[in-house]
């Protein structure tokens, strides 16, 4: 995807809980500065300006979805249905490969592998007992690719994964590289690989424990990913969750024209999580991430802040990722990469006591 590296975007590393900066890049135009705060209900995302890939500006994201789709009557339909088959017809024309999928940058594969592996293993030990361990987890990899996260990441945790891509060559390399997982591993398998994009796509009802959708949601138009949102929500089961993984644009979004996809800034995110009725889940901040050390949670997380919990165990806590997490340790060229865990869970109120925070005593990583 041309879009999804953007060379002329600085990334500066922010943690979650800091507000977005305006770009800082002098070769782009000055943005304003978003003034408003993260809760997305009083504040339209849609509003904010944005530009594409040669560099035109949009007063909003209704002027450029207009431009793209029209304005949602049967004349436009011939419009939408043109966005989606440029965006396939994009990715018919990329080798089905690791390098391909992630638009030349296969060296960004394991950074990106171990900061998902983090973020889900602390995940499935809050959301299920034992980590998830006894029972039979199943995930869903969306717009998987080549099935990169699928062999890398998500056979290793979950029993059974299908694989839902639109573009038939990835995903006959997916089935034909997962096939030797299935091997390596015999109670873990893949069994579902759909040939459909997830404008198109329905879940089984209550089939998933995890639905992972990473670098492809740029291609749904607005409309499309709260519907999706909606009816894949019926796809998971009690406890269930998404994870998002996403480039992050720093002010409104980024029109990438030649692969028609747009990627969105945190607000844009927000506003669209709030209308599909999803949640930012929450983790419990004494969870203890006890597969790695703090000096490995440095180098993959960077996360800012570790709590020790106690000398003999040697856990360390994520301090509340909240959950929403920036991707650390791709290349500065790139957008910045956040994970979200979605839920349709009502977020509960974490409460902090003076003495807990006291013992934990927060250490700040450098
Ligand atoms: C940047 S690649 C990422 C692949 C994979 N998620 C990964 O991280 O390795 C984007 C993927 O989105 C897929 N895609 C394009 N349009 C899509 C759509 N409408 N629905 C689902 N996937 C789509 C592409 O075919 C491609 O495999």
């Amino acid at each position: 995807m041309a879009l999804w590296i953007r060379p002329t975007f600085k990334v500066v590393s922010i943690f979650q809980h800091h507000p977005i900066n305006p770009i800082q890049n002098p070769n782009l135009p000055n943005k304003k500065k978003n003034t408003s705060t993260s809760n997305a209900s009083c504040w339209s995302a849609m509003e904010a300006a944005g530009s594409d890939s040669d560099g035109r500006e949009f007063k909003n994201a209704q002027e450029m979805w207009r431009e793209q789709i029209g304005d949602g009557d049967e004349a436009d339909n011939h419009k939408k249905t043109q966005w989606y088959r440029d965006g396939v017809a994009y990715w018919e024309g990329v080798e089905a490969s690791v390098n391909g999928v992630l638009g030349g940058f296969g060296q960004v594969n394991d950074a990106d592998i171990k900061g998902s592996e983090a973020f889900l293993n602390t995940l499935l030990h809050e959301r299920f007992d034992g980590g998830g361990r006894n029972q039979h987890l199943v995930a869903l990899d969306c717009g998987s690719g080549v099935g990169r996260i699928t062999k890398n990441l998500l056979i290793r945790y979950f029993n059974e994964v299908d694989l839902l891509e639109p573009v038939s060559h990835f995903l006959d390399a997916a089935r034909e590289s997962l096939s030797q997982e299935y091997v390596a591993s015999n109670m873990h398998k893949t069994t579902n690989f759909y040939c459909v994009p997830l404008q198109e796509f329905t879940p089984d009802a209550g089939r998933y424990d995890v639905i992972w959708i990473q670098w492809c949601i740029g291609h749904l138009t607005d409309d499309d990913f709260v519907s999706f949102f909606k009816r894949a929500k019926v796809g998971l089961k009690p406890g269930g969750f998404f994870v998002l993984k996403e480039n992050i644009a720093r002010n409104g979004f980024v029109l990438d024209n030649e692969d028609r996809s747009i990627t969105r800034s945190e607000l844009y995110f927000k506003d669209l999580f709030h209308q599909c009725g999803l949640h930012l889940g929450q983790l419990d901040v004494s969870y203890p991430t006890w597969t790695y050390s703090i000096k490995e949670l440095k180098h993959i997380l960077k996360v800012g802040i570790v709590i020790p919990l106690d000398c003999c165990s040697g856990g360390v806590a994520i301090q509340p990722i909240g959950v929403n997490l920036d991707q650390k340790g791709l290349p500065e060229e790139l957008f910045a990469v956040k994970m979200f865990a979605l839920t349709t869970d009502v977020p509960k109120k974490v409460h902090k006591t003076r003495s807990k925070a006291q013992a934990n005593r927060p250490g700040i990583i450098k």
